[in-house]
């Protein structure tokens, strides 16, 4: 299977935008590229190893709360098998939620608090720049979705995460699952395991392996953003197969503010076509899910 590419900063918007709108109907996945963060993701991943190498008690000091710190690796925490430890950073321009991180001490990883924060605030650019090419894409301003309260506060989490390689009884190392929010921009060291499976209702279910890029983020739409189309972009279902090594990833989740309310865009309904779902707050539709789904 071969994703189509976009190009965040190519000369053409209209054309991007095209080619984003294709690449959303059907895949609901792209590698993008030109992003220009290309030169720290290896200072990104040197960061998350120094951070995951932490003896386990500095790490349960942070011990996830609020949806932001550490999560173990323990399948009996209600993870139905999946093999993955994680960090997240939550949102860090509301200054009542920023409280809410936990970072390392700097006595344990001196500056990296500063080199995560700055990493977070470059994929955020990368993130809004590539609302402002879905907006085009879906025939709105290209501002359309700062206007509306989406994304002129950042609302991302940043997750960083760790499978180890031990050979253990589940085939999914993380499980089958569509992303809850509106894009992900998802970064990899090309140790394989991504899989999406394009067509949810089929049976049985057909996984792809999504091969690595070097250099590109892989992007995929969230059941927001397919709320916000009415399904004409598709939320698709991936998975990391077990292959037995070790993997790192970040995944850097675009979300919508929680106080935006997510409703049809008008570009993507008409008469014949109503809109399938009733307006949301952000916020709340986050939270019913995250209740039920496993992080
Ligand atoms: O680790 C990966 O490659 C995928 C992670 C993922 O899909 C997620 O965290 O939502
Ligand atoms: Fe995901």
């Amino acid at each position: 299977m071969n994703l189509p590419i976009i190009d965040l900063y190519s000369p053409h918007p209209l054309s991007t935008a095209i080619a984003i709108r294709q690449a959303c109907i059907e895949y609901g996945f792209f590698y993008l590229v030109n992003h220009g963060v290309e030169n720290e993701l290896g200072k990104a991943f040197h960061e998350s190893r120094r951070f995951f190498s932490l003896p386990m008690d500095e790490k349960m000091k942070m011990a996830r709360k609020e949806f932001r710190g550490y999560t173990p690796l323990d399948p009996t925490l209600g993870l139905q098998g999946d093999s993955k430890e994680s960090y997240y950073i939550g949102p860090m321009a509301d200054s009542a939620n920023v409280k809410l991180n936990q970072w390392p001490s700097p006595e344990s990883l001196g500056n990296w608090r500063s080199s995560m924060e700055s990493f977070y605030w470059k994929l955020f650019g990368v993130g809004k720049k590539l609302f402002s090419l879905i907006a085009l894409s879906l025939d709105m301003d290209e501002d359309f979705f700062e206007k509306i309260g989406a994304i002129d506060k950042p609302s991302a989490f940043l997750r960083l995460l760790r499978y180890p390689g031990e050979m253990g009884g589940h085939e999914e190392i993380c499980s089958a699952h569509s992303d809850t929010g509106a894009l992900t921009l998802l970064i990899t060291e090309g140790v394989p395991g991504l899989q999406i499976c394009r067509d949810k209702s089929k049976e049985p279910q057909v996984w792809e392996d999504v091969p690595y890029m070097e250099g590109a983020f892989i992007v995929n739409i969230g059941d927001l953003m397919e709320r916000w189309t009415n399904c004409l972009y598709q939320s698709t279902m991936h998975r990391v197969k077990r292959t037995g090594k070790e993997r790192y990833s970040i995944a850097f989740f675009v979300d919508p503010h929680p106080d935006c309310v997510v409703e049809c865009i008008k570009t993507c309904c008409s008469e014949s076509s109503p809109p399938r779902f009733s307006p949301i707050r952000s916020g709340d539709y986050m939270d019913e899910r995250l209740a039920v789904t496993p992080v």
